[in-house]
């Protein structure tokens, strides 16, 4: 037996060949070798966004002049530089700042997610950690992603710091992914927990991001621009790793370096959408009828340089390469995709169908209402860069293992208290689409993972499914459905084969939303 585990991990790490289809054993190598590359693909697929080199190939500095150059622009340095910084991937970013800065950065504020200095140092990741006696102070805050006390106290740090600075200073303010949470400031008489309650529930709700993003900066000091704002007439630059589709720099973290454009009126509108108009506490009541009288007006941001330095694209670029040097031939379908998770499920569940058949059987296709139903799919979650035909092309000509790669962020609407993430609950419902279409001779594995490794309030990243998902589960007494009704994928994902489905990655340091991986391989 211990034998014949050693052979199967050697092919599980072997790259795939012909020698592994056909045969019951060399079957189940197959699957196990489908799985580890999956991992590996999606290792490699976050390496690609590691903040350090992110920043490196975006910020240059001349030792000799001074000179720092942000892609075209450059700023005359003197020992002026001030930085702040909030996200998910912002202590790495901050390190790989402050070395490249030098003798330059005077002072530094950063808020990061609770527990990443240790989950860094524990994974070995000297190069996201600031050195002993860095001049950034850094706080953790914002556990499961909620604004909390901690976080307050980062902001109002990073506040004072702005506050403070004058014409001759430059403030390098560091974004990404998970800064709302990290940033908050309500405007009073606000208090955090309203801000708090109402953030969740409109999540809970199924608000987009842009609408959530919306609230959060009619309500925030910082957010919306806010944030120039107090560092005027400081020179700002703004270094920003995208967690958003499109990469809408007014969205990303809510815009604190970016004028809002919003009026209340949207404000209200969204708050009437998700049936919250009419519970709204006085206080958040006060602060949108003084924002639409407010004399000022919009902040400006004349003084801001705002640059995209990566983004879920760059990521999945790097996916295709490596997925192709493994011998498949990959495809990246989107990096936009959005919608409710049932729909992006069915979608999936679909393609693989679609895609399985004409593999299987190149000049055979599918029925054409099989077709229709998969445009009708994709229609309805209205991706703005989907490769549908292209992807399915591609699968014809392929007379081999291929692997369709997208990334964006699903909306989950919680129905259940249960416990899990979006990308858990995606593969679940992906792995229970799946079981419905008879795959014939072609295998199947659909992985979903968050690029930040932690996906919702659980301490994994995202999980991965096989088609015989449903009927394992039901052998194992776990019924797929009565999980999905609870949004209890990460229950469910624990229990299943003893979590051998989870994708554990820690913390990453870096977060351009999801990846999904579809793998078809030919038997
Ligand atoms: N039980 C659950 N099942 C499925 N999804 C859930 C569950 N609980 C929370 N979620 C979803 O998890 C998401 C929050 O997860 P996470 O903290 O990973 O967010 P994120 O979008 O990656 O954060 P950010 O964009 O700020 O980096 C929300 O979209 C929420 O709907
Ligand atoms: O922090 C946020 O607002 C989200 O992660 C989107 O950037």
């Amino acid at each position: 037996m211990a034998a014949a585990l050693q052979v199967l991990r050697h092919l599980a790490r072997a790259p795939l060949g012909p020698l592994l289809w056909g045969g019951p054993l060399a079957r189940l190598a197959s699957s196990m070798a489908l799985a580890e590359q999956a991992r590996q693909l999606f290792e490699s697929t976050v390496g690609a966004v590691l903040p350090g080199p992110m920043l490196q190939r975006v910020l240059s500095l001349d030792p000799d002049s001074g000179e720092l150059k942000v892609r075209d622009r450059s700023f005359q340095l003197r020992q002026n530089v001030y930085l702040v910084g909030f996200g998910k991937a912002v202590l790495g970013m901050a390190a790989a700042a402050e070395e490249l800065l030098g003798q330059h950065l005077v002072q530094g504020v950063i808020s990061v997610p609770k527990g990443i200095r240790a989950a860094m140092e524990h994974a070995g990741k000297q190069e996201m950690l600031l050195k002993p006696h860095s001049r950034i102070q850094v706080f953790e805050g914002a556990e499961d992603n909620l604004p909390d006390r901690d976080a307050l106290r980062a902001a109002l740090a990073i506040r004072q710091l702005a506050d403070g600075l004058t014409a001759d200073d430059l403030l390098l303010v560091l974004i990404s992914g998970g800064g709302s949470a990290l940033l908050p400031a309500p405007i009073p008489p606000v208090t955090l927990e309203e801000k708090q309650t109402l953030t969740k529930l409109l999540a809970a709700r199924g608000a987009t991001i842009q609408e959530l993003n919306t609230i959060r900066k009619a309500l925030s000091q910082l957010k919306g621009g806010g944030l120039a704002q107090a560092a005027y007439p400081a020179q700002v630059v703004s270094l920003i790793l995208s967690d958003v589709v499109g990469d809408p720099v007014e969205v990303i973290a809510s815009g604190p370096t970016v004028a809002s454009i919003h009026s209340v009126q949207d404000c209200l509108h969204i708050l009437n959408r998700y049936g919250l108009r009419a519970a709204l506490p006085r206080s958040v009541k006060t602060v949108l009828a003084r924002a639409d009288s407010d004399p000022h007006g919009p902040h400006t941001c004349g003084h801001v340089l705002n640059v995209i330095l990566g983004s879920n694209a760059l990521a999945l670029a790097e996916a295709q390469k490596q997925a192709e040097a493994l011998g498949y031939r990959a495809v990246v379908l989107s990096t936009a995709i959005q919608g409710d998770v049932k729909s992006v499920a069915q979608f999936y569940g679909l393609l693989a169908r679609v895609a399985g058949a004409r593999l299987a059987l190149p000049g055979a296709r599918t029925s054409v209402e099989e077709d229709d139903r998969l445009c009708e799919l994709a229609a309805d979650l209205q991706l703005p860069d989907l490769q549908l035909k292209e992807a399915l092309e591609a699968v014809v000509g392929a007379q081999g293992p291929v692997c369709l790669l997208a990334g964006g962020e699903p909306t989950v609407q919680l129905q259940g208290s249960g416990k899990g993430g979006r990308n858990q609950e995606l593969a679940l419902r992906v792995g229970a689409e799946l079981g419905q279409w008879p795959l014939g001779t072609v295998d199947v594995l659909f992985l979903s993972g968050g690029t930040d490794g932690q996906d919702g309030p659980t301490e994994a990243a995202g999980a991965w499914v096989r088609p015989e998902l449903s009927s394992q589960a039901a052998a194992e007494g776990l019924d797929v459905a009565t999980f999905l009704a609870h949004n209890d994928s990460h229950p469910f994902f624990c229990r299943f084969q003893g979590g051998a489905h989870l994708l554990h990655t820690g913390l990453t340091g870096t977060n351009v939303m999801d990846a999904h991986f579809l793998f078809l391989q030919p038997q």
